[in-house]
């Protein structure tokens, strides 16, 4: 039969330390059953991927946390992106992968460059600083709301309610209910009106798709919000995870420092090694199987991606960072129609932040208590205290 396992993998007990019980999950069976919020799971690096590659058998339309939309109605707009199936999924995706594409972000390179270079040199002078309030949290919000052309009022409310957004994809438990406390969804749809975004931002780019009949006036705006609820916290949890690494693994700094070339692996390492984004869901179309086990129609499938990134059937020596390692086919990112589509746009922030340190820093140390930051989905640290000797 299907092994039965009690853990809770939306605790904070379970965040703190989630590698023995990633282990637990892969070593029990290809498919187990998570008796405590009665839905299914992958853990190991292959059954990830048959659910994430298999788009009309796991669907992602029907929400891809906990709550089904069919069974459970929603508690908010539903994405036309993340939460859609072709061929509503394949328009957004169209218009999103045009907005997000290199010869767009080679627009946005140089002004990136000067934030990243501008804020490094003003956090290495102090020799202790936080590595999550002055770097990796700082910078994404000092360049990304004004890339998309977003208004001036309200940015503070953007990480509140990617809060939200992440800690709902998990169960109605305490961390849900505290975020939900502090902001509401509606906000979120303003900022993706045309009368709140600026000229010659990717918000605007977006409706510039409306002009050109590829969507529709009202889809706009919600695929402005997904560049809104995607774009911010999640580079920001993979900017802290890099500094984390290299701070705890100095030879993988010494690595970069010798050659910088190295930081876009440096943070592709990372995001393959603490997977900021640690779970998501999808639910199953059909009676199918999944890692030999019969599913039916409406079940709910859970796909570990931090334990398939680090799952001994795929990796050799899964558990060490090394950025000279060869991270194809880590889940990280996701994988098959709805890979990260920001994913170009995230790799240009790690690489020019951490270029920036790798000139300018020789040693990086903890130097205090490191703080975990909780969240249903998103795997981050609330402070990182930092001290450097410069180079
Ligand atoms: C290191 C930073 C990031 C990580 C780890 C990350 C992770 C992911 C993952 C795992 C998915 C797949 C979700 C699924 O299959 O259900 C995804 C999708 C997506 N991401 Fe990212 N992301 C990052 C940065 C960004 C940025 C910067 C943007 C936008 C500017 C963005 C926009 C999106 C969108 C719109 C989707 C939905 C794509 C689709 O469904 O076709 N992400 N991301
Ligand atoms: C890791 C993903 C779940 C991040 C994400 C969040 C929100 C959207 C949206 O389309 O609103 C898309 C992607």
């Amino acid at each position: 039969g299907v092994p039965v396992l009690d853990v809770d993998p939306f605790s904070v007990d379970f965040f703190a330390d989630p590698y023995p019980v990633h282990e637990q999950l892969r070593e029990a069976g290809p498919f187990v059953w998570l008796s405590r919020y009665n839905i299914g799971a992958v853990a190991r690096h292959e059954h990830v991927r048959d659910a994430l590659t298999d788009w009309k058998t796991f669907s992602s339309a029907r929400g891809v946390g906990m709550e089904d939309f069919v069974r459970h109605g929603r508690f908010r707009l539903p994405s036309l992106i993340l939460e859609a199936d072709p061929p509503q999924h394949s328009r957004s995706r169209g218009v999103l992968s045009r907005v997000l594409s290199p010869p767009v972000l080679k627009g946005l390179r140089d002004r990136f460059e000067v934030e990243a270079e501008a804020m490094v040199e003003a956090v290495v002078r102090r020799k202790r600083f936080d590595g999550v309030a002055d770097l990796a949290e700082a910078f994404p919000l000092r360049v990304f709301p004004d890339a998309i052309g977003m208004g001036r009022e309200g940015r503070e409310k953007l990480l509140p309610h990617a809060d939200l957004l992440f800690n709902s994809f998990g169960p109605r438990n305490e961390l849900f209910q505290a975020a939900k406390e502090k902001v509401s969804f509606d906000w979120i749809e303003e900022q993706g009106k045309r009368g709140n975004l600026a000229p010659g931002g990717l918000g605007l780019m977006i409706h510039d798709a409306v002009d050109r009949g590829e969507i529709s006036e009202a889809e706009a705006p919600v695929l402005v919000r997904a560049l809104l609820q995607a774009g911010l916290d999640t580079t920001i949890n993979a900017l802290g995870a890099t500094l984390y690494c290299l701070a705890r693994f100095p030879s993988e700094f010494d690595r970069l420092r010798a050659d910088h070339k190295l930081a876009k692996a440096a943070f592709e390492e990372a995001i393959r090694f603490e997977a900021p984004v640690q779970t998501f869901f999808r639910t199953a179309t059909r009676a199918t199987t999944l890692g030999g086990t019969p599913l039916n129609e409406g079940d709910k499938v859970l796909m570990f991606l931090a334990a398939a990134n680090r799952d001994p059937r795929q990796w050799d020596r899964p558990d060490v960072y090394d950025i000279g390692r060869r991270t194809i086919g880590h889940v990280g990112f996701g994988a098959g129609i709805h890979a990260c589509v920001g994913q170009l746009l995230a790799r240009m922030e790690g690489e020019l932040v951490l270029t920036a340190l790798a000139r300018r820093v020789k040693t990086l140390r903890i130097a205090g208590t490191v703080e975990r930051r909780y969240n249903n989905t998103l795997r981050g640290l609330a402070s990182l205290p930092l001290e450097i000797e410069l180079a």
